[in-house]
Order: structure tokens, then sequence, then C-alpha cells
């Protein structure tokens, strides 16, 4: 066999093996392989085995030094385009206000609503491209990226094509998700609004493939359940994906709708109460949970370790986001699963890398197998573990994509 590359001096190779969501406990099973070698040809995996088992060419070497190599891991859920900053809302919740009362003000989501507005696509563009770097320096290397400040269609659409410009600048793959974020204000124009994003919105998207899902965020300062409805019935008629912002503060049906109407992911899940654990577990849904919201705003944590129990499949993603979750690494977000939602090292990166991508709709990614796109890590240290252990410093040492190491 001949490669373009072989990477040697992998002390672990730790990956999920075979297509498909990870339910339950088998969120554990990881393949691990010491002194492993990974052969590359055009920016696929060719060949992996042990070092000493490699009898083909390669064109050229490189030797990562005794570490320790897992899947470029996908971040599920992100908000990274936004203008204006948030900071007085933070001053205004550490001095005692609620996130949810700074919203039912008029700020909150709306304060950044205004500022996007206010911005050009360039200035958009320029703002958002250093957070992503952040997410890509922390070993995203698919990120699913939502609209959802644009509020009026043109906004919308201007913040998706935002997301393509960005996407075909940056060596991560981007996937960009339509999130009907929060209603007009007065509730006469409610029902208005949704027919505005059922007949012009979403088919536009559609038609143009802006997005490959749509997300909408059910809550009682956002929208109602018979709403979100009819906002996820016409995504699917018009052949998109749909997911949910849902149970992040209140229980109002927005989890049973996304297992009723077939979500990729149920998305946040703080408030999921024990009675609905059996029932995600038995969905093919995806629980995707954020526990950087859950450390920014003080609220409690999603049962990650009840739901796993449970048998369900769960992801992890930063909701890297001005309001809720400012967290621009993915891989403290997987440590933040095992502090805060009670997942073990292997679950998390279960939850952070084959389960994220099948909540993306991918099959494709997340894993480390002969075939796939070569998207990996080189971590810092020889024990794969420290990935999920690390704090306040990057444990991810080089990104690959494709074949490729990102410059430093
Ligand atoms: N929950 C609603 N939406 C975002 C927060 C957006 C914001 O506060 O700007 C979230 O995922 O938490
Ligand atoms: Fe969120
Ligand atoms: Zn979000």
């Amino acid at each position: 066999m001949t490669a373009d590359l072989l990477i040697t001096g992998i002390s672990q190779l730790v990956t999920a093996k075979g297509s498909g969501a990870r339910h339950g406990l088998a969120m554990r099973d990881l393949h691990m392989m010491e002194r492993a070698a990974i052969a590359i040809c055009n920016g696929r995996i060719v060949w992996i085995g042990k070092e000493r088992d490699w009898n083909g060419e390669a064109l050229a070497s490189v030797d990562v030094g005794n570490r320790a190599v897992v899947p470029g891991l996908i971040d599920p859920h992100t908000h990274a385009v936004w203008a204006g900053d948030r900071l007085d809302d933070f001053d205004a919740r550490t001095s005692g206000e609620t996130y949810e009362a700074i919203l039912a003000a008029g700020g909150g989501i709306r304060r950044t609503i205004r500022a996007t507005a206010a911005a050009t696509k360039d200035e958009l563009v320029s703002i958002a491209e250093p957070r992503i770097h952040a997410l890509l320096r922390s070993g995203a290397t698919t990120i699913e990226v939502k609209s959802g400040y644009g509020f009026t269609p043109a906004v919308e659409i201007a913040m998706l094509e935002v997301i393509q410009a960005l996407d075909a600048s940056i060596p991560a793959r981007l996937l960009p998700t339509l999130l009907i974020h929060i209603p007009p204000v007065d509730t006469a124009d409610r029902i208005g609004y949704i027919a505005e994003m059922c007949t012009e919105l979403i088919p536009e998207v559609a038609r143009r493939k802006l997005a490959t899902a749509v997300d909408v965020f059910v809550e009682r300062e956002a929208w109602h359940v018979d709403e979100a409805a009819l906002l996820l019935q016409s995504a699917k008629q018009h052949g998109l994906a749909v997911k949910l912002h849902t149970e992040q503060f209140q229980r109002i049906g927005g989890l049973e709708l996304g297992l009723r109407i077939g979500a990729l992911s149920v998305d946040h899940l703080e408030a999921c109460g024990p009675d609905q654990l059996a029932m995600l577990a038995a969905s093919s849904t995806i629980a995707t949970i954020l526990p950087g919201v859950s450390l920014h705003l003080g609220i409690p944590a999603a049962p990650g370790r009840q739901l796993v129990d449970a048998g369900a499949a769960v992801a992890v993603g930063t909701d890297l986001n001005p309001g809720s979750s400012p967290l621009f690494s993915a891989a403290t977000a997987l440590a933040l699963a095992a502090r805060l939602n009670g997942l073990t090292a292997q679950e998390a990166l279960v939850a952070g890398t084959v389960n994220a991508a099948c909540a993306l709709g991918l099959e494709d990614a997340g894993r480390l197998e002969m075939g796939l796109q070569a998207d990996f890590l080189v971590l810092e240290g020889s024990d794969w573990r420290e990935l999920v252990y690390t704090l306040g410093t990057n444990p991810v040492r080089e990104v690959w994509i494709r074949g490729e190491r990102l410059p430093a």
C-alpha cells in the first residue's frame, strides 16, 4: 500500500468504532490501540494499525512524539455569529437578576438581535472568525452554527450567508442551522410572524440549501409548543431536519414534541425530569447537553448521568453564545460534562464525537476508521484522558483536518 503520509509515535489511538449513535452504557465502548499509526491518502484514512505492522510505503511521515490521538471533536450546538456584547446583562445577573427576567424585559437575546441587525455581513464574518478559530484550536473540526439573532427573514438569511462564508474560509466543517429563536414582543403579531417564517423564510432556506436543520426555542419566554409544532412541521415539509432548544428553564412540552416529530436532537434539558428519561432513551433523538450554560447561568445541570443510565444517547456541545454560554472550547465542554453532568471520560468523548455527529445527522464523522476523512487531534499528553481532565489550558496540541495539520 502507498500512502501520502504516515502518522507515527501515537501512544494511544482512541475512537468509537462503527456508525450510529451510542446509547446508555454503550457510550463507554471505546477502542484503544497503543503504539498505533495512521496512513493517509487524499485526506482520508487508508490504514490504521500497530506501528510495527505497517509494511506499506509512505511518501512522508510525521512522528507525534508518544502522544495520544483522538477523533476531531464535533461541536453540535453553537451560536457563534453575533454582534455587540452582553456584558451589561452579565453585570445584572451577577447582581442577582435572572436570565429570564432580563429576556422578558426586552434585553438578553433581543439586545443581541438589535446589535446583529446593525452589523454588515462583512463585519459579522470578521467578528465570528476568531470565535470559530478558538473552537477549532480547542479540537472541534466540525461545528454546527445557528442563525437566530436575525429575527427578520432578511437578517436571518444574511446570518446564514455569513456562516456559509465562514465555512468557505475556515478549515473546519461548519453546519448551518436556521434557528427561529424568539417571538415578537407583541402577542398579536405571533401568528403573522409564524406564517411569514413558514411561507417565506423556511422555503427560501430550503431552496437555497442555506441550512440543514431548523431549530426552535421552546420556553415560556420564547415559543410555545403549538407554535413550535407549526414551525417544525413546515421545516419537515421542506425536507429540513429539526431540533429544539427545550427544557432549559421550564417543562412546557417541548421535549415530547421533539420526540413526536422525530427531532435529530433535543438540546439543553437542564429541567428534564426523571419521568422523561425513559422516553428519550426509547427514541432515536439525541439528548444534547450544554454544561457551559449551567456554569455561566448557575442553573441546574442537565441530568447527564441519569440520561446515560436510562439508555439515552447523549451529546455535548459548547452552546457558544454571548448570553448563556461564552464558552470557546469544545474540550472544556467535555471537561465540564464530566464535572457538572456526571459523565465518565469515556462517555464524554463519545458524547463529543460520534453522538455529536449523529445530533447533526452525520454518519461519517467523529471516528477514526479506514475510509473516513482524516480529522484528528494530537493531544499534549500520552494518556487521552487528559482531554477530559484538563481545565484552564488547552489539552489539544495539534488539530489535523483532511490529513493536514493546522498551523499552530
Ligand atoms: N436558550 C436560548 N438560546 C441560547 C442563548 C442565546 C442568548 O442568550 O443569546 C442558548 O442556547 O442558550
Ligand atoms: Fe442554549
Ligand atoms: Zn443554543
